[in-house]
């Protein structure tokens, strides 16, 4: 029983050992397959030792055996075990263990299962498998064989049809070894076929016929045409006894495909070995070429013998006689070396060949101890390999010479990423910057508000500013945190404002008054009317006290303001203003007959007499540069300026006031009259200047001063709706980064201005002047109330846009856009001499300027396509670069000159024209 417990744990080792064997280094079998072995870079070969599986098969008494009443020598006792059932053989062995026992009604198919599938099924795996039929004539070797072989294709060809991840391809070849001779049986005529040694494939048989298998039948033809082949021969034991030695070799290949795309293949043999019988020639009754045939038969299987038992011994290193007959030769490799075996021994159960069994039995107790070494065979082709290591080659070559695209573009891209993720960076830290800046100025507003309430205002003060929310595809703005001013300090303002208001209507009303009263015929009229001017300003109380008192709520305190008065000032003034534009430039008529000075009479020596080459008309002054423009010319820049009345003769020494050659030429009493005209006439001139100067100053303030007013009504009705709480959901909103605000604000602003009407120079001026700082934040607030009020309010009269407008449309919108039809001629008229011709070729071309028309039209066309569409930044941008350069501005401007409410309006800021088209609008 221990025997055979043992025997089980064998078989099952050896299963569980073969199936754990993956890889190893292949001895590549003898084919013309030109294949060199390649061990796998991953992994170690590995090497499985492995003991051939050795089972026996009893046959059925034969026919002839039972004809001469022989009896059955042996007894399966079980699976393992044979028992020689003849008591006279005591003194030999009678009991024999083996991994299988077949007894004699065991079918082929239980053989084969039990004691070669599992050998045989290796061959797909890529080891090498041979298993071979040993026995004396006549014991059952072909018999058993055939049926092997038959159960052998059907199992390949089962896992060969199941297999769905590997291509294989099966090869064919069959020698016979007769009488020492080596035959290829697929073509006999060929002849006796050489054994060679491969170093790397072993003994290999020169030009054997190899055959690719088709599919399973065909297999079973050519071992069919084999078997017609072969040397079979009568002998009193066996009418069909196989004379020679029959080796059938299917070869298997499996082609995989490997990581590299390098094709590898797992190459395997199963050698299906039908041996010739041992025999006796006294059994055999051969003679002549049987007896012949049966001598080699003998010897080469003695040379088995001998091999086996030496290997059986353990000894490996020690010389074993593979090369003492053909047979050991071609089955070396089987036999010890890299192969799975399995030896089926065959015995004749008759009594009468007892002794020829024991023969077996004792041959197949050395086989069972003789260990092999198999191993996957993987190989490469070599083709493929060369190949493959040839395109490897290459492509490093070319990676060393200049990196692949697929590099280079992987390395662009990485770069790209890198470049995005530090913008995204510098982005975020430039909201961080501004959000910074934010605060700090927003931290200096509220110290400006404090110093200017003085310290006794124990107010709160509150800036912030607007911020915006997207919600779903429509862009929904929220005016969060606007400036918030506290009440009392918005009263103070109010109250100042109205204080400034009274003051300044007074000064301009007197102002009219004396312009209406004198005649200005004269130089001498005009010094009295400066000097007229001096004293009345000088009279009026400049002190502007405001009364600090609690009063009614803010909406009534910005309702003193609405006064009508000081916007029909600012009207008069400017008519005004151009009466001594074209007073100063001698223009017939020209008197405006609502003129407050259009009760002067009229002089018609006065043009000549005071017409100056270099007197800067309304525009000039209006949008000078701001960094360069002077615009103090107030009453006390008035005041400081002395009323020229008459010139010396000392002034005849200005470089500035020439002599004209002709003058020269004249007689003597005709030049001292001229001269004392042109005296007189520069006086005029001077005089007339200042007090042009102080007119157009007095608009610019009461201009001012109605912006003022307006920004106080929004921060009036801001802080109502604050207290009404309207904007409790705005402050809800979570804020955004300052400059997205800032520049959503500015789109707001500009599609504002276009809706508005606003004067294009004013937009240029603000656009160029706030580009996002965080100073800015303050301006660009205002400028959206402001804009947005008025917008609010054109649209409630139905006159915001220009095709609402009737035949008779409000005056607000009329106004605007006459104002702005005019500032346009005016920039028109500067297109020639601001731009060079260059420039306005270049402009001309990329603003779609026909030729046609001539130069004035295509500077008017080009002018009035300026600021004309809000929606394209691009344009907006390029309008502003036109206009700032048309008109001259530069960046340099001072943002105080868009003064805010909490400056003291009385303080002599800058101040430019820009705003008198937009204090146009805002008519309170
Ligand atoms: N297990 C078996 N069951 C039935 N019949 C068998 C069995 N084994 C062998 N035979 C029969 O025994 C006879 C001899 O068998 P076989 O030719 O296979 O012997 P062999 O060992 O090949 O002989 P030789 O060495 O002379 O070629 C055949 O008629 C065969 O049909």
């Amino acid at each position: 029983m221990k025997t055979i417990r043992r025997l089980k744990l064998r078989e099952i080792n050896r299963k569980r050992d073969f199936d754990e064997m993956t890889i190893g280094t292949p001895v590549t079998p003898a084919t013309k397959i030109r294949t060199t072995p390649t061990p796998t870079p991953s992994s170690t070969p590995r090497t499985r030792e492995e003991k051939i599986l050795v089972t026996v098969r009893i046959r059925p008494l034969t026919p002839r055996e039972l004809a001469n009443y022989d009896l059955f020598a042996w007894d399966c006792t079980d699976d393992n075990t044979l028992v020689s059932t003849n008591l006279n053989h005591d003194r030999h062995n009678s009991t024999y263990t083996f991994d299988r026992v077949f007894h004699p009604s065991c079918p082929n198919r239980s053989v084969y299962e039990q004691g070669a599938r599992d050998v045989a099924l290796s061959t797909i795996k890529g080891i090498n498998a041979t298993i071979f039929a040993y026995g004396q004539t006549s014991s059952g070797k072909t018999y058993t064989m055939k049926g092997i072989a038959e159960n052998c294709i059907d199992d390949i060809y089962a896992h060969i049809n199941n297999a769905t991840t590997s291509r294989f391809v099966l090869k064919f070849s069959a020698i016979e070894i007769y009488n020492e001779t080596v035959v290829d049986l697929l073509n006999r005529d060929s002849g006796a076929l050489r054994l060679l040694d491969d170093p790397e494939k072993g003994t290999i048989v020169e030009k054997l016929t190899e055959e690719v298998i088709k599919n399973s039948q065909h297999l079973r033809r050519l071992i069919a045409t084999c078997e017609d082949e072969r040397q079979v021969g009568e002998t009193s034991l066996n009418d069909r006894s196989s004379r020679s030695h029959q080796i059938i070799r299917l070869t298997i290949e499996s082609n995989l495909h490997d990581e590299l795309r390098c094709a590898k293949s797992l190459l395997a043999s199963l050698s299906l070995v039908d041996l010739a019988g041992s025999e006796r020639a006294a059994q055999t009754n051969a003679a002549g070429a049987r007896l012949k045939e049966g001598s080699h038969i003998n010897r080469s299987l003695l040379t088995l013998t001998n091999v086996i038992r030496k290997l059986s011994g353990g000894k490996k290193t020690g010389h074993i006689p593979y090369r003492d007959s053909k047979l050991t030769r071609i089955l070396q490799s089987s036999l010890g070396g890299n192969a799975r075996t399995a030896i089926i021994c065959t015995v004749s159960p008759a009594l009468s060949h007892v002794d020829q069994s024991r023969n077996t039995l004792a041959f197949a107790t050395s086989a069972k101890e003789v260990t092999n070494t198999a191993q996957v065979n993987m190989v490469v082709a070599e083709k493929q390999l060369v190949k493959h290591l040839q395109k490897e080659v290459s492509r490093l070559k070319a990676e060393l010479l200049s990196p692949e695209p697929s590099s280079s573009e992987c390395l662009k891209s990485l770069l790209l990423e890198k470049e995005q993720k530090i913008q995204q960076m510098e982005r975020e830290m430039d909201g961080l910057k501004r959000e910074r800046d934010l605060a700090q100025s927003q931290l200096e507003v509220v110290r400006k508000l404090q110093d200017y309430n003085g310290p006794s205002h124990q107010v709160a003060k509150r800036l912030s500013f607007a911020s915006e929310n997207v919600s779903g595809s429509k862009k929904k703005i929220h005016r969060r945190g606007r400036l918030s001013i506290e009440p009392c300090i918005l009263r103070h303002e109010i109250r100042k404002i109205e204080m400034i208001q009274r003051r300044l209507g007074e000064e301009a009303n007197r102002t009219i008054e004396l312009l209406s009263s004198h005649t200005l015929e004269n130089n001498e009229s005009i010094v009295r009317l400066v000097s007229d001017i001096k004293s009345m300003n000088a009279s009026l109380k400049n002190d502007i006290s405001v009364n600090e008192e609690d009063g009614g709520n803010l909406k009534e305190e910005i309702g003193r303001l609405n006064c009508e008065e000081i916007a029909s000032l600012e009207e008069k003034l400017e008519q005004v203003q151009k009466s001594l534009d074209k007073l100063v430039s001698g223009e017939e008529g020209g008197v405006d007959s609502r003129s407050p000075l259009k009760n002067r009479k009229r002089n018609n020596n006065m043009p000549n007499f005071i017409r100056s080459p270099c007197l800067p008309n309304v525009h000039d002054i209006e949008n000078r540069d701001p960094g360069t423009h002077n615009s103090d010319v107030s009453v006390d820049t008035f005041n400081q300026n002395q009323a020229t009345p008459y010139k010396t003769a000392d002034d005849e020494n200005s470089p500035k006031k020439t002599t004209p050659k002709s003058a020269s030429k004249q007689p003597q009493s005709s030049v001292s009259v001229k001269k004392i005209q042109m005296m007189f006439k520069t006086a005029a001139e001077d005089n007339i200047q200042s007090i042009k100067a102080y007119v157009t100053d007095l608009k610019e303030r009461v201009a001012k001063l109605q912006y003022q007013k307006q920004l106080l009504v929004c921060q009036v009705l801001e802080l109502e709706e604050v207290n009404d709480g309207k904007n409790d959901d705005v402050e809800e909103q979570s804020p955004m980064p300052r400059y997205l605000v800032f520049e959503d604000h500015r789109k707001q602003i500009i599609m504002l201005w276009h809706l508005c009407h606003v004067s294009i120079i004013h937009r240029t001026q603000f656009y160029v002047l706030f580009r996002g700082e965080a100073a800015d934040d303050i301006y660009v607030q205002v400028e959206l109330r402001r804009l947005t009020w008025l917008e609010q309010k054109l649209s409630d009269l139905g006159n915001a846009s220009p095709a609402l407008l009737g035949d008779e449309p409000a005056g607000y919108v009329t106004s605007s856009i006459k104002a702005l039809k005019q500032e346009r001629e005016y920039l028109a008229k500067r297109v020639s001499t601001k731009l060079s011709a260059e420039e306005r070729e270049t402009l001309y071309r990329r603003w779609d300027i026909p030729v046609e028309g001539g130069k004035q039209r295509r500077r008017l066309q080009l002018v009035n396509r300026l600021w004309t569409d809000p929606l394209n930044l691009a344009h907006v941008k390029e309008s502003a670069e036109i206009v700032a350069k048309l008109v001259g501005f530069c960046e340099a401007g001072s943002a105080e000159m868009f003064a805010l409410n909490f400056v003291n309006p009385s303080d002599k800021k800058s101040w430019i024209g820009g705003w008198n088209m937009i204090s146009n609008l805002l008519h309170l």
